[in-house]
Formats: structure tokens, sequence, C-alpha cells
């Protein structure tokens, strides 16, 4: 038990799937999963335990914002020995040559969070993702028939932007997306020794204006969660 999961000591797999919206974790749960037990829904923060072809993994929502997986995934990594969580999100693509349904692997992820303050580190911490996961990821793309886009992502504090043209900057320095988790993600992995990933489908293009709708959102997700699902356990 920890102040936001009720979950038993045991009962989260060593791999954990994180999509933001709990809501998700119930989808994948029900679509996926077989021998689903639900193991935490404490402030509705759905987290659902079952199997994949027969090995054991957990999927549990993340919320939005870095504050909000800087503690669930503290928590399952700290209280519940979690060893891998993978994200499984949207983003806003600001790279020119990324299309609406791409999926992409986060192999580090930049920010304007003041998260990484907490370390009193004398410099700026690159938050990176676990090689062993995205090989992984990698791996399970190509036999999916999946061509990610492997890069950088931005994860901001802040969904309305005041200067709507500021991701330009970001896209600059070849940042692939705008999301809002990854790397406090990272930085609690890299901090605690756990594997991270962040696997993403770009869900709104801000090059280009266009987004998704809910319905085709949904059906693109499946894409990325057998990517996720189908990695080797690190
Ligand atoms: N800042 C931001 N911007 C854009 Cl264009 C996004 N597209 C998807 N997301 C993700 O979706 C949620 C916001 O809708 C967040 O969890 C975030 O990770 C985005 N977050």
């Amino acid at each position: 038990m920890t102040p936001h999961i009720r979950a038993k000591e045991n009962e989260f797999a060593k791999t954990v799937l994180m999509p933001g919206d709990p809501l998700r974790a119930k989808y994948i749960a029900e679509n996926f999963l077989d021998n689903v037990v639900l193991v935490n829904d404490v402030r509705n923060m759905l987290g659902y335990t079952g199997e994949y072809k027969g090995k054991k993994i957990s999927v549990m929502g993340s919320g939005m914002g870095m504050p909000s997986i800087g503690i669930y995934s503290y928590e399952l990594i700290k209280f519940y020995g979690v060893k891998n969580i993978v994200r499984v999100g949207s983003c806003g693509a600001i790279n020119e040559d990324l299309d609406l349904y791409d999926i992409i692997l986060a192999n580090g992820a930049s920010t304007n969070s003041n998260f990484q303050s907490t370390y009193k580190l004398n410099g700026i911490h690159s938050a990176t993702a676990s090689f062993e996961l995205l090989l992984s990821a990698y791996k399970s793309c190509e036999k999916l028939g999946v061509k990610p886009h492997v890069g950088n992502v931005l994860s901001s504090d802040i969904f309305y932007h005041d200067d709507p043209n500021d991701w330009k900057n970001w896209q600059k320095m070849g940042v692939l997306a705008i999301e809002m988790e990854a790397h406090a993600l990272y930085l609690n992995c890299n901090r605690l020794g756990a594997n991270g990933l962040t696997i993403l489908t770009v869900s709104d293009s801000l090059v280009t204006g266009e987004e998704t709708t809910a319905t085709e959102r949904e059906r693109s997700f499946n894409q990325m969660i057998e990517v996720a699902l189908n990695m080797d356990e690190a």
C-alpha cells in the first residue's frame, strides 16, 4: 500500500505499461490480457495485472504530466519492485517527416520542467531510455512490420503554450514531438535503477495542424500496444 496505490506487495508484474489515461489501461486489460485482476482504483487511476501470451504483465494509468507519472512510477519501482516501465501514449509531432499515427521510440526526453532540481545536480541530466527496452521495442516493431522513428522528444509541463510557435525552437534541435511525461519517467528510472521507455503514437501534428479523431486514436493506439506487449522482457 502507498498513498496512491492500494495493491498488495506482489500484485504488480515486473513490467508495467503506462498509458496516461486510466480508461486506456482498462481498455488494454480488457482487450489484450487474460486472467485480469484489478489491483488499483485509488483516485480511479486504474491498474491491472494479467497475462499476455502466458507472460505476466501489468498496466496502469499514469495521469497527465510529470508530477503525476513522477508519483506513480516512483511508487511502482520503489515500493512494488517494478523493473520495467513502458509508457504508451500520444504526442504532437513537431518534425515534418512525421505523419499522423507514426510510432516514436523516445531514446531521450528534453524538458522545460523543473522536475530534476530535486537531484541538486550542478548541471543538466540527460534523461534517457533504457537501451535494452529500446532495442526490444525496435525488434518488436520489425516483427510487426512497423517502421518507428527513434529520437528525442520534449516533455512539456504545458499543453497550451502562450506562444503557439515556441515548438519551432525545439524543432531546430531535432526534437520529434511534444508530450508531457517521458522526462520524469526516465529520471525516476535513471535514479532508481529501473528500465524506462516511452512509445508514442502521433495523434496530432503542430507542423500541419492535422489531428486524429477520437475513434481513429483508439485504432492507431492498438498498434503501439501490440509493439509494447510483444517486447522481450528486460
Ligand atoms: N503538451 C502536449 N502537446 C501535444 Cl500537441 C500533445 N499531444 C499529445 N499529448 C499528450 O497527451 C496529453 C495531453 O493531451 C499529455 O499526457 C501528453 O503526453 C500532448 N501534450
